[in-house]
């Protein structure tokens, strides 16, 4: 789809008009679906291939805020943001993929707002059960990443070098936030290698008392310290001929940090307490959520450890950076526990994908998955609302909902025309409430004392 600046006639309500009906001239007959929002959020057009795609009328909803049509994240970036956006969003029921394209309107220098273009991928309907799956014919992998899903830009790429690594014996060095899936890349280019008949043997740096750290990594003979009373194969050893993945390498204490740079080196190691060289062929992953150059300048990790662990870098985006991801994700994880479980096949509301999109995911795809799997369980019927996601998940949407609705009525009320000076009143002071929760804190943030903010939510029936 090409985008081109489209100049935005909107200066009077006979431009306005002008303006639509050149819409009309224009993409009446596109097969695409085209929107037009105005710098408030108002819908000024759609053509008919937009309401055959999503089911409403430009009669019923032109003047109306964005809110009330099943828009996308895009719009509202796009038209908050100011800039052109690309991307895709999942079509509610259709059950297909939509590729978004948005492009500004612009009056003379001034920002007009957005028109927005549709259209449908070419993939077959599918049915729900595979509703949210990558599309397999785009995507050739070896069996071992298909546990991983995600179709966006930086995932791709991820998966490109790590087939590259599985195919190399070169140490890896996995970098990202918690639980954004460097544990599941590590095991899937192990899986992909040639070891993968051989152990994948995890140990957390991190969580591993010490003392017990040395031991846990490469073993211990009887009687090395009080309570070694049995020779102790270590992790390393385990892993001889395979993978060993050292998750948090940031955490590592320097000493054993000298060790891991003898094996890289050498080949060998001794267990705690032996004299004897134990040769071992390991593969090495490391994976940490911290700057590991940070924690060399620091003086807590070895510069020359870093290099030997940084031959392959792998940096996994956190979810927030790669929202597209986010809905395939979600609708992975139903499937998965619907089969596993029983649980009935679930639908998401379009509100919470907008709500989803606007979340930081603090614990990324770990915390989305644990969210699914409640949500699954929890909610009765077959449509998850947005209600029923936890509020710290759908406040910012709320807050963004609330804030576009607020301007949109500084020009129009909900029947398209000016609204009264009641009207305006009656939205400041819900908004103000939904915000704060409080009269004491709406009160303060209006200017006005506590006792006017609840005669007025009274007086417009907010509360009781
Ligand atoms: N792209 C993905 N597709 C499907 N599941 C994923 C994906 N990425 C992560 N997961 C799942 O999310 C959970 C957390 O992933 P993982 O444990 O690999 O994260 P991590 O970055 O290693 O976390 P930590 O730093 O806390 O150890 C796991 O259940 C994993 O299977």
């Amino acid at each position: 789809m090409t985008r081109a600046k489209v100049t935005h006639l909107n200066e009077n309500r006979k431009l306005n008009d002008l303006a639509n009906s050149s819409y009309s001239g224009l993409f009446r007959y596109l097969i695409d679906g085209v929107l037009v929002v105005n710098s408030l959020g108002l819908i000024e057009y759609m053509n008919p291939a937009y309401e055959e795609m999503f089911g409403v009328t430009n009669f019923a909803l032109k003047g109306k805020s964005i809110y009330q049509t099943p828009n996308d994240e895009i719009v509202l970036t796009s038209l908050k943001s100011k800039k052109p956006i690309d991307g895709f969003l999942h079509h509610p029921y259709k059950k297909k993929r939509i590729s978004v394209t948005s492009s500004l309107l612009m009056q003379g220098n001034s920002f007009g707002g957005v028109i927005v273009i549709y259209r449908e991928e070419k993939a077959e309907s599918i049915s729900s059960e595979e509703y949210g799956k990558p599309n397999e014919e785009t995507r050739y992998l070896p069996k071992a990443f298909e546990g991983v899903i995600g179709n966006s830009k930086s995932i791709k790429n991820i998966l490109y070098i790590s087939e590259k690594a599985a195919k190399s014996n070169a140490t890896v060095l996995i970098t990202g936030e918690t639980g954004c899936g460097k544990g599941l890349f590590a095991e899937a280019i192990h899986k992909a290698s040639k070891q993968s008949s051989m152990p994948f043997v995890k140990i957390n740096c991190g969580a591993i008392p010490y003392d017990l750290l040395e031991s846990e990594l490469f073993g211990h003979e009887q009687g090395a310290f009080t309570g070694a009373v049995k020779r102790k194969i270590g992790k390393f050893e385990q892993a001889n001929g395979g993978t060993i993945f050292l998750d948090e390498i940031g955490d590592m204490p320097m000493n054993m940090q000298v060790k891991v740079l003898r094996i890289i080196q050498e080949k060998e190691f001794e267990r705690v307490g032996g004299n004897e060289s134990i040769q071992c062929d390991v593969r090495i992953i490391a994976a940490t959520h911290r700057d590991l150059r940070e924690l060399i300048e620091n003086g807590s990790f070895r510069e020359d450890l870093y290099y030997r662990l940084n031959v392959i870098p792998i940096h996994v985006p956190s979810l927030r950076e790669r929202k597209e991801d986010i809905i395939e994700l979600t609708y992975h994880y139903m499937r998965k526990i619907h089969k596993e479980t029983g649980v009935p096949m679930k639908a998401l509301e379009h509100e919470v994908e907008l709500a989803f999109y606007s979340y930081q995911w603090p614990g990324n795809i770990r915390e989305l998955k644990n969210l699914i799997e409640r949500l699954m369980v929890l909610v009765e019927g077959d449509i998850i609302g947005i209600n029923d996601i936890p509020k710290e998940v759908s406040n910012i949407f709320r807050v963004n909902r609330d804030s576009i609705i607020n301007t949109s009525l500084i020009n129009n009320n909900s029947k398209g025309e000016i609204a009264t000076l009641d009207e305006y009143e009656r939205e400041i002071i819900k908004n103000a409430l939904n915000k704060f929760g409080s009269f004491n804190k709406a009160a303060k943030a209006l200017g006005v004392t506590h006792k006017t903010v609840a005669a007025k939510a009274r007086k417009y029936n907010i509360v009781e």
